[in-house]
């Protein structure tokens, strides 16, 4: 009997239960089941499981059921903000993947959307539980987690302690002296052609840095700088393990399989920790490769030897350097050091562009995929150019968001930048700084922040 001949003879839905009945027991569930599979995937061919369907959204097309969770699953995971702007381009800023299990993401890299995700309609937005559960093992019960009336307490109280005067002059006092304490290391290496992890260095000196203002107590890095650590090992596999759980939903399922439990709780010190240490080698990156502009050093050094005459920074002084400031901000718009994010949407929304947002989706945007964008920041988007941050108006916050917009706007801000203006210019002022390799751009290290893989090494001389 052919295929047409038999669909011919169901005329009645006995017929039909009849033949299903024959299937079974000649072919087996197996075929059956096969079958309903096809059906299933052919009608809900727009669908994903659990997930309203979107035609009206751009982006990948991924699979009925599953959506994107084959391409997210074997997507090298330092390769995700190379997939992110991918869409960017071929989409436009506004485009949607789903992952069944999470949520599907809607992600808006447009100042005028992200302005309103974070600001205008802050309360329509949070991390959600998920979120929290992510970063729990990170940042615990504090307020990297915190959502709601929880967030606004926490946010209350840890803003007295930033918008204190004393503090920041006390903390300036610390930068400097640990700054003088990476000078002691370097001046061990200077000139001996024996290469030293910049990003490694940093991270001392932030750790240190935190060390001795949270606890009275500099953690000594830089003394042994050579090792690393108990706590910044098991922060480091931490971070990498939490990314790639965020990132990639089938490695929960093998964390719990592999019995990776991240138990090591530690909170808001970790922004001080890695944010500032990536950024500075970032900075020193962009400065000395070897597409860099020299009259970029020039200029940052000739700053410092007329604010500081070859001494420390006080607080009055880090302000005063504006070009120091500038060289850091540009080189966070490229390399963004909390390159990514999302919220939940908790009530229906409606997006400036007419674009609707329900409850239970995530909205996404990528610090990182704006700072390249030409329509943001100019045909110059993707050149490292510290000016633009002395000749042209100052960006807003939701143009340039590697600090975060909206009421959640880092409170660390002004502490990282003082932190890596004294470093910077206390360096510059003693050393010249050679890449080892100054042709390559560093490769990233899975991670809920932007670190370099491989560190930066670089050989140190002494400034004559
Ligand atoms: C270059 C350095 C830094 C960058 C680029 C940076 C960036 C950010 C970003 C993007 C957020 C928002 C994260 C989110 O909720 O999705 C944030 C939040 C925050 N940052 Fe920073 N940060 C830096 C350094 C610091 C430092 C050094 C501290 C503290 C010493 C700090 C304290 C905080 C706090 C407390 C929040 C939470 C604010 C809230 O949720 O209300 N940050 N930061």
């Amino acid at each position: 009997m052919t295929a047409t001949s038999l669909l011919a003879n169901i005329t009645s839905k006995d017929a039909l239960q009849q033949l299903l009945a024959t299937f079974v027991q000649r072919r087996g569930f197996s075929t059956v089941f096969g079958l309903y599979l096809l059906w299933a995937v052919v009608k809900y061919r727009r669908s994903v499981y659990g997930m309203r369907p979107r035609p009206d959204l751009k982006g990948p097309s991924g699979y009925p059921l599953i959506g994107n969770l084959v391409e997210m699953s074997v997507l090298p995971m330092n390769q995700f903000l190379q997939y992110l702007h991918k869409n960017h381009l071929r989409y436009g800023p506004v485009f949607s993947f789903a992952l069944p299990g999470f949520a599907r993401i809607i992600h808006v890299n447009d100042p005028e959307s992200v302005d309103h995700v974070l600001r205008a309609n802050f309360w329509a937005y949070e991390k959600g539980p998920l979120a929290k559960k992510m970063v729990y093992p990170l940042a615990g019960e504090g307020i990297f987690g915190a959502d709601g009336e929880h967030w606004k307490w926490q946010r209350k109280l840890a803003s007295h302690i930033f918008n204190v005067k004393a503090f920041r002059q006390y903390t300036t006092d610390v930068f400097t002296q640990e700054a003088k304490t990476v000078i002691d290391y370097l001046s061990t290496l200077a000139d001996t052609g024996k290469p030293v992890d910049l990003l490694a260095v940093f991270y001392h000196y932030t750790m240190d840095s935190f060390g001795e203002i949270a606890f009275g107590e500099s953690l000594g890095g830089l003394k042994n700088p050579e090792q690393k650590s108990e706590f910044a090992v098991a922060f480091d596999r931490l971070n990498h393990n939490l990314s790639n759980r965020i990132l990639t939903p089938t490695r929960r399922l093998m964390d719990r399989l592999r019995g990776v439990d991240a138990q090591v709780a530690a909170d808001s010190k970790c922004a001080g920790r890695d944010t500032t240490a990536q950024a500075l080698s970032w900075t020193f990156y962009l400065l000395h490769r070897s597409q860099s502009n020299p009259d970029v050093i020039k200029r940052l050094r000739e700053e410092g030897d007329t604010i500081l005459h070859g001494g420390s920074p006080t607080y009055e002084d880090t302000k005063k350097q504006k070009y120091a400031e500038a060289c850091f901000y540009e080189a966070l718009r490229m390399y963004p050091v909390v390159p990514k994010a999302t919220r939940g949407c908790v009530q229906d929304d409606v997006l400036p562009n007419g674009i609707k947002v329900y409850k239970g989706e995530r909205v996404g945007w990528s610090s990182w995929v704006m700072g390249r964008t030409k329509e943001i920041w100019g045909p110059d988007a993707e050149e490292f150019k510290p000016d633009r941050w002395i000749n042209e108006e100052r960006p807003s916050s939701s143009k340039f968001i590697a600090f975060h917009h909206g009421p959640r706007i880092c409170l660390g801000q002004q502490f990282a930048t003082i932190e890596a203006i004294t470093l910077m210019s206390m360096l510059l002022q003693e050393f010249t700084f050679e890449l080892v390799d100054p042709h390559s751009e560093p490769v990233y290290l899975p991670s809920l922040t932007l670190p370099m893989e491989h560190g930066l090494k670089a050989r140190v001389k002494r400034r004559v």
